[in-house]
């Protein structure tokens, strides 16, 4: 074993690599909130400057995933098509099984330039998440309770805000509205079956209303459709402890362009079409389960050391600062100030556990654990 390796593996190298994303991101939240005077006189400045502070953090944990746990995301998609990314606004489509799909999906956005832009329909419980659910308030991300009636004036609302946004953007939809579990998977398979759909093997039954109100109010403004399906190989199943601890991971991505002028405008022919989809996405996936890879070329996309610049800085700069501070309580504080500075790494180290809690699929939602019930 390498000394980087090993170094990787050591809680303290794992704590700083957490106290610098926590506390570089309370700081950005901070300068976000610097940005409120703006938002009446100036959106679009406004809008643009907080696509540059999502950039500056999100952007810290594509670094994390790709330069210091060392996963690649392999994109197979046409190349054709693969021309239109990062040039156009587009919904995104993409299955809801692993635990660090949302850092995958950020690291195709960072090859494609729209990783500060990109937007996603996240349950509202994620709003209220310190650093990231703060950051995402800023970003206008579309917020919902996953209950239609309590949602739709929000989210039509929420969708339909951005069409003047001021970068190119891709919304996010996992249409399974949340996470692949057996038990959920058993659930809406049932559901499935009394409304006559074929059963998907891989995908819990997607929920249709969301997708079909994101394309209707984007019409105009979005190009396409992009349909993503997530894979690891070897079977892994990818932790964010993971990624912290230095474990490499091998996603494998791939990516279908479908202009939405082809998704059909009325609700009911959209439902059809949407769960036709998903039909597909399941047979490559079980493809991908025989052959351990997706249809079409690999599009070779290279990792950007502009995030490992921004990631090494924010770190750097964070615990140079820390050492600095620590260095003079030992030297001159009293032993109450000691202590106190011993706490905040205890309540980083507590604050990072509870953050990824909530990516942990063992601690997932009850959400379409029952038939016809959401929660
Ligand atoms: C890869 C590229 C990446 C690009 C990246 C871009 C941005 C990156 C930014 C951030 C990345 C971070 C990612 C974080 C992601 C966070 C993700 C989440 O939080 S997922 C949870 C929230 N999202 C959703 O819920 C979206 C999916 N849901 C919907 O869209 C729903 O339609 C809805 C809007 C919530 C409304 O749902 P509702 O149930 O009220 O209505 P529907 O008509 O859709 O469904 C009702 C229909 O469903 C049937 N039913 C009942 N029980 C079940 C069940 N258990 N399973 C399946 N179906 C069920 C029910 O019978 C109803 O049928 P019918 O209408 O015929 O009666
Ligand atoms: C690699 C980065 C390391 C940085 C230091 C560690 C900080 C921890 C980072 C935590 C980031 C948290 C981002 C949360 C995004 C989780 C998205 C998600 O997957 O939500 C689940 C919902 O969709 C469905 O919920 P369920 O109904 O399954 O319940």
């Amino acid at each position: 074993m390498g000394v980087v390796q090993w170094l990787k593996g050591q809680f303290v190298c794992q704590l700083m690599v957490c106290y610098g994303f926590l506390v570089s991101g309370l700081l950005i939240n901070l300068l976000q909130i610097c940005t409120l005077p703006l938002w009446p006189i100036n959106k679009q400045l406004a809008r643009r400057l907080n696509c540059k502070l999502g950039y500056s953090l999100t952007s810290q944990s594509v670094a994390i995933l790709e330069w210091w746990s060392g996963t690649e995301v392999t994109i197979y998609t046409d190349p054709e098509s693969s021309r239109h990314y990062g040039k156009e606004n587009a919904v995104v489509i993409l299955n809801h099984n692993f635990e660090i799909d949302f850092l995958c999906g950020w690291s195709f956005c960072d090859r494609f330039g729209l990783l500060g832009s990109s937007k996603c329909l996240a349950k509202k419980e994620l709003s209220y998440m310190p650093v990231i659910g703060w950051m995402w308030y800023f970003l206008e991300m579309v917020f919902i309770r996953r209950k239609w009636e309590e949602d739709k004036k929000s989210f039509v609302q929420g969708v339909q805000n951005l069409q003047d946004y001021p970068e190119n953007f891709w919304f996010l939809l996992q249409c399974e509205g949340t996470r692949f579990t057996a038990e959920k998977h058993r659930v809406s398979m049932e559901v499935a079956e009394k409304k006559g759909l074929p059963k998907l093997k891989h995908h819990i039954l997607p929920r249709t209303k969301g997708f079909w109100v994101a394309v209707q109010n984007l019409r105009g403004k979005a190009a396409a459709v992009y349909c993503c399906t997530l894979n690891f190989r070897n079977n892994e199943s990818p932790t964010v402890r993971g990624v912290i601890r230095g474990t490499t991971y091998h996603p494998d991505f791939y990516i279908r362009r479908i202009p939405l002028v082809s998704v059909p405008e009325d609700e009911t022919e959209c439902s059809v079409w949407l769960h036709k989809l998903y039909q597909e996405k399941d047979q490559f996936q079980e493809d991908y389960s025989q052959t351990g890879r997706f249809p079409g070329p690999i599009v070779a996309a290279p990792r950007s050391t502009k995030t490992l610049i921004n990631w090494l800085g924010w770190t750097g700069f964070l615990l140079f600062i820390h050492c600095y501070i620590l260095f003079q309580v030992v030297a001159s504080g009293p032993v109450l100030t000691i202590l106190a500075s011993l706490a905040l790494c205890f309540a980083v180290a507590v604050g990072v556990r509870w953050m990824i809690g909530h990516t942990e699929i063992r601690k997932s939602s009850k959400y379409g654990v029952q038939l016809n019930n959401n929660h």
